[in-house]
C-alpha cells in the first residue's frame, strides 16, 4: 500500500529526490569521513606534538564539517519541500475522489474517517517521506560506510560491530514489532473521537434540550479512554527504547575502551584509531537506530496508506457514460420509467415501478405520508443515486447516457435539509451562477420571498452567513436554498418539502412569485401539506414506494383513497387546531 502510494505521489518530485540522495550521499561521506580525521589529528599531531599536522588536519575537519551542515540543512528543507508537497497532492487526490462519490460512497464511508484520512492519515504518510528523505539513503550508507571505515581502523576489535549490531536491531525491532497491532486501533481511535466530537457538536442542541451533556460525556470519553490507552500504550513500548539504545550504546563503549585499551597497550593499535573506532561503531549503531525507527514509522504509515488508498480506489457508483449523448437543449421533460430503486444493502426497494411524466411549464407535485420514498425518488432524477430498476429521462435522455455536467446544469434541486456554506448570502447565492449580478441576486431573493429578512440583515447581501447556515433560521435557510437555486435558472427545479417551514401565507405568496418564472420549466415539488401543491397541474400519490394515484387535486378526490386519507387527516389536524 505505501510502495502504491510513494510510487503514484513521489513521481513528481524525482528531480528533488535525485538532488536530495546525492545531498545525503554527501553528508554521510563527510560524517564517516570526520572520525577518521580527528584519529588521525591525535595519533600524528598531538601524540607526536606536530602542531602543523593539528593546524592542517583541523582546517580540513572544519571544512568538511562546513560541508556536512550545508548538506544537511539543504537535504532537510529538500526533504521537508517534496514531504509537504505529497501531503498536499495526496489530500488534493482525496479531496477529488471524495467530491466524484455519489451519496451512496459518503455515507459507507461516513463524513468522520474521510475527514481523518484526509487529515491525519495524510500526515502519517508525510512524516515518513520527511524521516525517509532525511534517513533512507543515509542509514544504509552511514552503516556499510561505517563498517568499512570501522575495520580499517582496526581489524581485531570487529567482533565488536559483529555484537553489537545484532544485539540493537534485535531488541529495538522486537520492541516495535509490539507497537504495530496498535497502529490501526490508533487510527480507528482518531476516527471514533472524531465522530463522536462531531456528532455532538451538529447535534448540540438536542443535546441539552434532552440534558444528554453526561451521557454524551461519557461517550466521548469512551472514545478518548481509548485513543489514550492506544497512545500510552505505544508511548510505554517507545519509552523502552530508549533506555535499551542507551545501554547498548554504553555497553559498546566501556568494551571498545576495554579491549581497545588492551590492545593500544600490547602496540596493535593506536589513541586515535580506537577513538576513530569508538566513534564509528557509534555512528553504526546511530544508523541501526534509525533503520529500526524507520521501519516503526513505515508500519505506522502503512496503516494510514491502506486508509487513503482504500478511499482513492472507491469508485463512485454514479459514474460517466463512456459515449455521452447530449441533452436537446430548451425545455427539459423530466420522466421516470418504472424506477425501481433500493438503498444498498436493503432487501425491499424504496421505489417500485415508480412512472411519472413532468413537463415544462407545468408543475408536478409528489405527496405521500413520510418515508414513502418521496426524497428517494427526487435523488433519483439529478443521479445522486443510480436507479436500481427503469430509467430516468431527461429531455427523452436517459441520465446515464448524459454527462453530470450536462444533468447537473440542468437541475436546480433545493434539498428537504438545505445546506449554506460558510461565506455571505451573495456567495451563497452565487453558488448558482458565479456571475450573477446582485440585481439578479435581489430578484431571486424577492421571487423568494428572502429580500425582506435579507434588506434587514447588518449588511444586506454581504452579511455573513455561519456554517450550515446556522445563523439563520430553518425557514429562512430554505428561502435563501431556494433563491440559490432561482439564480442558476435552470430547466428543471426539484423542490424537496421546500416550502414545509414556511407559513401558509408565505407559501402562498412564493408560490404564486415562482409562477411566472416558472412558465417554461420543469418544476417537481414533493410536499408534506396538501395545501402546497392544491394548484398544481398533475399530483402523483406514492404510498410505499408505489404510486398509487395521479391527476389534479379534484380527480384525486374522487379517484384516489389514499390521497383522501391525507386531505382529510390534515383536515381534521388544522380543525382540532383551530
Ligand atoms: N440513505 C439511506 N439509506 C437507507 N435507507 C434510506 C436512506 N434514506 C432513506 N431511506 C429509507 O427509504 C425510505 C424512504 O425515505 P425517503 O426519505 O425517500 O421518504 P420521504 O417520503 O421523503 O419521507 P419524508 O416525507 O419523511 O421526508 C425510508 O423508509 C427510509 O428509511
Amino acid at each position: 500500500m505505501l510502495l502504491r502510494v510513494m510510487r503514484d505521489y513521489l513521481g513528481p518530485y524525482r528531480g528533488p529526490l535525485v538532488v536530495l540522495v546525492l545531498l545525503q550521499l554527501v553528508g554521510t561521506i563527510a560524517s564517516l569521513y570526520l572520525p577518521s580525521l580527528n584519529g588521525r589529528i591525535i595519533d600524528e599531531g598531538v601524540a607526536k606534538g606536530d602542531t602543523g599536522y593539528i593546524m592542517s588536519a583541523g582546517g580540513w575537519m572544519l571544512a568538511v564539517s562546513l560541508i556536512q551542515i550545508a548538506v544537511t540543512i539543504a537535504a532537510t528543507y529538500l526533504g521537508a519541500r517534496v514531504a509537504a508537497g505529497v501531503g498536499r497532492d495526496l489530500r488534493a487526490g482525496i479531496f477529488a475522489r471524495v467530491g466524484d462519490f455519489s451519496a451512496q460512497e459518503v455515507s459507507r464511508f461516513g463524513a468522520p474517517t474521510l475527514i481523518s484520512r484526509n487529515t491525519n492519515d495524510v500526515t502519517q504518510v508525510q512524516t515518513v517521506v520527511f524521516m525517509g528523505a532525511a534517513m533512507m539513503v543515509s542509514a544504509p550508507i552511514m552503516m556499510v560506510g561505517g563498517i568499512v571505515m570501522a575495520l580499517r581502523e582496526d581489524v581485531g576489535l570487529s567482533w565488536l560491530v559483529a555484537v553489537a549490531v545484532p544485539l540493537l536491531a534485535l531488541s529495538v525491532a522486537l520492541v516495535i514489532r509490539r507497537m504495530i497491532p496498535n497502529f490501526r486501533l490508533m487510527q480507528e481511535s482518531v476516527d471514533w473521537v472524531n465522530r463522536v466530537l462531531r456528532e455532538q457538536i451538529t447535534g448540540i442542541r438536542v443535546v441539552r434540550a434532552f440534558v444528554r451533556e453526561d451521557h454524551e460525556r461519557a461517550r466521548f470519553a469512551e472514545a478518548n479512554t481509548q485513543y489514550t490507552g492506544t497512545a500510552l500504550a505505544v508511548g510505554r513500548l517507545m519509552a523502552l527504547v530508549f533506555p535499551i539504545v542507551m545501554v547498548i550504546f554504553n555497553a559498546s563503549t566501556v568494551a571498545v575502551l576495554w579491549f581497545g585499551a588492551q590492545r593500544v597497550d600490547n602496540g596493535q593499535m593506536q589513541i586515535g584509531e580506537l577513538t576513530a573506532f569508538m566513534s564509528y561503531l557509534m555512528q553504526i549503531l546511530m544508523s541501526v537506530m534509525m533503520a529500526t525507527f524507520m521501519s516503526m514509522m513505515i508500519a505506522r504509515a502503512t496503516v494510514s496508506a491502506g486508509r487513503i488508498t482504500e478511499v482513492l480506489d472507491t469508485d463512485s457508483t454514479v459514474v460517466q457514460p463512456a459515449a455521452p449523448v447530449a441533452l436537446p437543449p430548451g425545455g427539459t421533460s423530466v420522466e421516470l420509467r418504472d424506477v425501481v430503486f433500493a438503498y444498498p444493502g436493503a432487501d425491499v426497494p424504496v421505489l417500485q415501478g415508480v412512472s411519472l411524466t413532468a413537463e415544462p411549464g407545468r408543475t408536478t407535485a409528489i405527496i405521500g405520508s413520510t418515508g414513502s420514498g418521496k426524497s428517494t425518488l427526487l435523488s433519483v432524477i439529478p443521479r445522486l443515486y443510480d436507479v436500481t430498476g427503469g430509467a430516468v429521462l431527461l429531455g427523452g435522455v436517459d441520465v446515464r447516457e448524459a454527462t453530470l455536467e450536462d444533468v447537473w446544469s440542468r437541475i436546480g434541486l433545493v434539498p428537504q435539509k438545505p445546506y449554506l456554506f460558510t461565506g455571505t448570502v451573495a456567495s451563497n447565492l452565487r453558488y448558482g451562477d458565479a456571475d450573477a449580478t446582485d440585481e439578479e441576486l435581489w430578484e431571486a431573493l424577492r421571487i423568494a420571498q428572502a429580500d425582506d429578512f435579507v434588506r434587514a440583515m447588518p449588511d444586506g447581501l454581504e452579511s455573513a452567513i455561519a456554517q450550515g447556515g446556522t445563523n439563520v433560521s430553518g425557514g429562512q435557510r430554505q428561502r435563501l436554498a431556494i433563491a440559490r437555486a432561482l439564480v442558476a435558472k435552470p430547466d428543471v427545479y426539484l423542490f424537496d418539502d421546500s416550502f414545509s417551514a414556511l407559513d401558509l401565507s408565505t407559501d402562498a405568496r412564493l408560490r404564486a412569485a415562482l409562477k411566472p418564472v416558472t412558465r417554461h420549466t420543469t418544476v417537481i415539488v414533493v410536499a408534506q401539506r396538501v395545501s402546497t401543491i392544491i394548484d398544481a397541474d398533475h399530483i402523483v400519490v406514492l404510498d410505499d414506494g408505489a404510486v398509487v394515484g395521479a391527476g389534479t387535486h379534484d380527480e384525486l378526490l374522487e379517484t384516489c383513497p389514499t390521497f383522501v386519507e391525507i386531505v382529510e387527516s390534515q383536515r381534521s389536524a388544522e380543525e382540532a387546531a383551530a
